[in-house]
């Protein structure tokens, strides 16, 4: 028999930085070294009443909630059951204006799963909305059970997530409590920093609302790999395309050496509502699928950074397109195969290098006999040397013009050891490694106060401002929390 639910179930998942190995991962015979972060996006679930409906005029603490009586529409042609007592879930992400979404819980026929319906208007989530639809799906089946009572959810990011113009100094966040800001803004108008917040949101949902229904929380960490294999099939629905899933790994388990699962994997899911789905999500996510058995590696998980060093990212106010970049490059790569086999072989050598001196010194914090992490700093520039090459033949503004100048400029501070654009690179946030000593922030902060780019850059883009965020290293994985520090929001 399932465990009888809790009232209310809290927990949070961190964003992540891929420090070396992008593009590289996406193929299983290449890693990734990715570092979770201490920004983290906090979810809270809330079992409401049998029956209960929350409204505008009702009882909930967020005068914000949207109307029940908001119209609903269900597509035509759904083959969906309809049930007398609809069950709801209310998410809320209370730090953003507006931000409600109100769903009905609604069944498949023919094992198709479990959907849920926007019944306020308002843009979609398609995050929140497919992670409730997987999540729910497979509660439905290991529980055997129709019936999920009513729901609410809060969503809490940390501010790093989004830039700090979007932050709101006005009243309303004044009597709230400091842990969480007020942004102030729509979700949609906030200014995002890149951190992987998609990916720690699907994981912490669809962890939250398992624990909540079939699981005890003391169950999360024999449960890591059912909920890892859930949130990487929910996060790729989501976004409509499979990655290499580093971004879900970390949420879940924490820095690591990552090498991504066979695509197939979770190719074989289909999708809700076509039949057999709730049978086809299950074994996904028990592993049980003979012909396509899960090949994640996540290695070293949870690891530190050496004692002495810290990470920080530096935000450039821009941005880049992911998708359209990997796709140029995995195109590069095979047009042009024998030369691409060098540079990956290359950058994977010396990545792999530039670990274990980290690894190593991490273990043996004696080792770092000069204090200055020489050969790490070595590392880095050998491999922003091979990203540069990368850059130049893929055409790909990976590391561009204007990102090599920060990179040098900040580099020549006094207790930065190097720095790299992570993940796909391009004009997006630049990662650092530095001593981990407040002079060196204090220097970094002095270097970027004025920092105007000079050079033009070789794709015509730019940087904006360029600013340190408060985000450091964070080691951990999907983690449970304590309700206190929600006071005020939920
Ligand atoms: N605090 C939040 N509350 C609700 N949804 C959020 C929040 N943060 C992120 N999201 C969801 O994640 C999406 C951003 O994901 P994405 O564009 O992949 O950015 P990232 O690179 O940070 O993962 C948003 O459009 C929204 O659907
Ligand atoms: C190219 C990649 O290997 C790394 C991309 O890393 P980023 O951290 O740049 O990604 P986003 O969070 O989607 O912006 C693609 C992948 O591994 O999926």
């Amino acid at each position: 028999m399932a465990p009888q639910p809790s009232s209310v179930t809290a927990l949070s998942a961190p964003g992540k930085v891929l420090l070396t190995g992008g593009y590289l991962v996406l193929d299983r015979n290449y890693t990734g070294t990715v570092f979770a972060l201490d920004a983290r996006i906090h979810i809270v679930v809330q079992q409401l009443r049998r029956g209960h409906r929350r409204g505008a005029s009702g009882s909930g603490p967020d005068p914000k909630a949207p109307s029940s009586n908001e119209a609903q529409t269900i597509p035509e042609g759904s083959a969906v059951d309809e049930q007398d007592t609809e069950d709801t879930v209310v998410v809320r992400s209370p730090q953003f204006v507006d931000a409600v979404w109100e769903y009905g819980v609604q069944r498949y026929e023919n094992g198709g799963g479990v959907k849920v319906v926007q019944k306020n208007t308002g843009p979609r989530n398609s995050f929140v909305e497919t992670s409730l639809s997987y999540a729910l799906t497979y509660i439905s089946y290991v529980a055997d059970s129709k019936d999920f009572g009513s729901l609410s959810v809060t969503i809490l990011a940390d501010n790093d997530y989004y830039s700090e113009t979007a932050t709101s100094t006005g009243p309303a966040s004044q009597d709230r409590s400091a842990r969480f800001v007020d942004f102030g803004v729509p979700l949609q108008e906030a200014h995002k920093t890149g951190l992987g917040s998609s990916a720690a949101l699907v994981t912490a949902l669809v962890s939250a609302l398992v624990i909540h229904r079939t699981m005890q929380a003391e169950d999360l960490g024999t449960g890591r790999d059912k909920l890892h294999n859930l949130a990487q099939a929910a996060h790729c629905s989501a976004q409509g395309k499979v990655g290499s899933g580093f971004d879900v790994a970390a949420a879940v388990y924490g820095s690591c050496l990552y090498k991504r699962f066979s695509p197939a994997i979770l190719e074989a899911v289909g999708d809700v509502g076509t039949a057999g789905f709730e049978e086809r999500l299950f074994a996904v996510v028990e592993d049980a699928d003979t012909q396509h058995p899960w090949d994640t590696e996540c290695v070293d998980f949870g690891m530190q950074l050496p004692r002495g060093m810290q990470m920080v990212l530096c935000d450039v106010d821009c941005g880049s397109q992911t998708p359209s970049m990997v796709k140029k490059v995995l195109q590069w790569r095979n047009e042009n195969r024998s030369e691409a086999d060098i540079l990956w072989a290359s950058l994977q050598n010396n990545n792999e290098r530039l670990r274990q001196e980290l690894k190593r010194l991490a273990q043996h914090p004696d080792a770092n006999t000069d204090g200055n992490f020489a050969e790490v700093r070595a590392l880095i520039q050998r491999t922003r040397h091979h990203i540069r090459t990368m850059t130049r033949r893929t055409g790909v503004p990976i590391e561009p013009s204007v990102q090599t100048e920060l990179l040098d400029s900040v580099s020549e501070v006094d207790g930065v050891i190097g720095g790299l654009v992570p993940g796909a690179g391009g004009y997006d946030a630049i990662v650092l490694l530095i001593r981990d000593d407040p002079t060196v922030v204090a220097r970094l902060n002095e270097r970027l106060v004025d920092y105007k780019s000079s050079v033009e850059d070789d794709f015509g883009g730019q940087i904006g401002n360029v600013r340190l965020l408060g985000v450091r290293h964070g080691s951990e994985g999907v983690k449970n929390e304590v309700l206190e520090q929600y006071a005020g929001w939920v």
